[in-house]
């Protein structure tokens, strides 16, 4: 039986306004964030499918991202998960450094490696960082990483997608996943099956519901945003 999977990149969070390596620094997200978010849960009310469940991250922004599109949808009772794995890519010592001044320090190059390259982490974060994850008590007991390439990223969400998603659509349920640009992107290669040097042309849009067609093996069958305007490129359907 076909399976529906609604991917949801946060709304426009405080940090993406200001250009900033966010991470997994918990920013807020502003008020056209949550304008998006809010049509994002129109939309999928809209599109008819009943979710039976969410799947989200640890981080702020898309938790409330969720929580105001399942107000918009009328079903804030919907189940929801929250998991690490789920956390957008650490950025490792370019958390919160603001992207165009690391463009003009390191030149575009070196920045376009660090943040679209597959397997390229940035430098780590180090020890003095105002922004360590370390300590944070949400993530007792985890080896909370220091830095991320999309290759580490995609090295905890696949075994999170085996172990915790794809059992639960296998058992017929249709689910939303709030996540984020990064943590998407890895999940996007693995059901896409995106080449290492292809997932840098991905780029998910924030607070636009991406919706998934999944037949019984969960390969994509159609993939759509569902706002068409600001859609972006999707990779083509797997064979
Ligand atoms: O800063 C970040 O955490 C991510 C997502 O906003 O940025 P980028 O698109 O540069 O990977």
């Amino acid at each position: 039986m076909p399976r529906t999977l609604a991917f949801l990149r946060h709304g426009q969070s405080q940090w993406n306004l200001e250009n900033r390596f966010t991470g997994w620094v918990d920013v807020p997200l502003t008020e056209k964030g949550e304008a998006e978010a809010k049509k994002a849960g129109e939309l999928l009310k809209a599109s008819g499918v009943q979710f039976d469940g969410c799947f989200t991250s640890m981080l702020t922004r898309a938790i409330r991202t969720l929580n105001i599109a399942l107000d918009a949808m009328e079903e804030p009772w919907l189940p929801v998960i929250k998991d690490w794995r789920l956390n957008e890519r650490h950025y490792g010592g370019l958390t919160g450094l603001n992207k165009q001044e690391t463009r003009d320090k390191h030149g575009d190059e070196q920045v376009h490696i660090w943040r679209r390259s597959y397997d390229t982490p940035p430098p780590v974060l180090e020890d003095s960082s105002p922004f360590p994850s370390l300590g944070d008590r949400r993530y007792t007991g985890i080896d909370v990483p220091k830095t991320e390439s999309l290759k580490l990223t995609l090295d905890r969400t696949e075994p999170y997608w085996n172990e915790a998603i794809a059992p639960a659509l296998r058992q017929g349920q249709d689910f939303i996943i709030a996540a984020h640009g990064n943590s998407l992107r890895a999940l996007v290669k693995v059901l896409f099956q995106v080449a290492d040097d292809d997932i840098n042309k991905v780029e998910i849009p924030t607070g636009n519901p991406l919706l998934i067609e999944l037949d019984e093996t969960l390969k994509p069958t159609s993939a759509r945003y569902l706002d068409a305007e600001r859609a972006t490129e999707l990779p083509p359907l797997p064979r």
